[in-house]
């Protein structure tokens, strides 16, 4: 990607990973939502991604857009995902597909599909010697409202896709947690992303040759109840990090 890729989001834990890893690697341009504490190393703007005009200005010639920005907290409100993450999600595409942008990553979630994680099947989903896989295929089924405005900015890359022919990549982000996997929390040790894995996705997506995808932002956990198939074949994600090499914050099993 030759042309400057622009993060939304950038402040975030997300953006952070990203950042962390990939600072070099590109010509970022930076959406942030205040002004930030110290000066970053890149071009930034700051501003809200429901306000049109500055959301045109800061497509304004990127070849590719990594769209984080938004409400994630999985009790936020209708009228917040509704702005925030619903709104704000089509002003971005809008501008991006006049701008003629290449490629389209999205921050979905596993609250897209909460709703699979029922009653009859938890825990023992989380566990790895349980065999039942998500993979990117099924409808969304989400399992409050944050997971509703997850699964509708994929459907709004679907359509911007289908009608513009923007290159999407939805990742459903699993539990990105920093330096080691959640602790006490089965369910979030088999949706754990790594920081590096996190980074490393993101690369891939921008990088990887696709049309329209929907892939699961997880680390090669054990324990995994969302396959990560899909983004090794269609972006070549290739995870180093695994939830069961940690005993609590401690990596126990060492890098081959
Ligand atoms: N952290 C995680 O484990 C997961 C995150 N995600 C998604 O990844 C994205 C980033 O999440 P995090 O970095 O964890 O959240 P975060 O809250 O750390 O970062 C989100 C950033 O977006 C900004 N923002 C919120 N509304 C905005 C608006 N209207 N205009 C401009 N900026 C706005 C916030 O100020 C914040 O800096 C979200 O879309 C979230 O849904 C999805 C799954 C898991
Ligand atoms: O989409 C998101 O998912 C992560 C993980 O979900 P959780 O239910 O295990 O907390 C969440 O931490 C993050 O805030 C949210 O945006």
């Amino acid at each position: 990607m030759d042309d400057p890729v622009l993060l939304t989001g950038a402040g975030g834990r997300v953006g952070e990973a990203i950042l962390d890893g990939l600072a070099e690697e590109y010509e970022w341009r930076l959406l942030l939502h205040s002004p930030p504490d110290e000066e970053p190393d890149h071009e930034y703007m700051i501003g809200d991604v429901t306000d049109e005009a500055l959301v045109r200005a800061a497509v304004e010639g990127v070849g590719a857009i990594i769209h984080l920005a938004g409400d994630p907290r999985p009790e936020a409100s209708w009228d917040s995902v509704l702005e925030n993450n619903i709104d704000g999600t089509q002003k971005i595409y809008e501008a991006a597909v006049d701008e003629g942008v290449e490629k389209f990553v999205y921050a979905s979630s596993n609250h897209a599909v909460g709703a699979f994680e029922t009653d009859q099947r938890t825990p023992e989903m989380y566990r790895e010697d349980d065999e039942f896989l998500l993979d990117g295929t099924e409808l969304p089924r989400p399992g409050n409202l944050y997971g509703v405005s997850k699964a509708t900015g994929e459907v709004l890359g679907r359509y911007y896709h289908d009608t513009y022919g923007i290159d999407v990549c939805n990742i459903r982000i699993g539990n990105l947690t920093k330096g080691h996997p959640p602790i006490d929390y089965e369910r979030g040790q088999a949706m754990w992303l790594s920081y590096p894995d996190c980074a490393h996705i993101h690369q891939r997506a921008l990088e990887a040759d696709y049309d329209f995808e929907i892939v699961y932002g997880i680390s090669d956990n054990d324990r995994k109840y969302y396959s990560i198939k899909r983004a090794r074949e269609a972006l070549g994600y290739d995870p180093q990090d695994n939830s069961a090499h940690f005993d609590g914050e401690e990596k126990v099993v060492p890098d081959s």
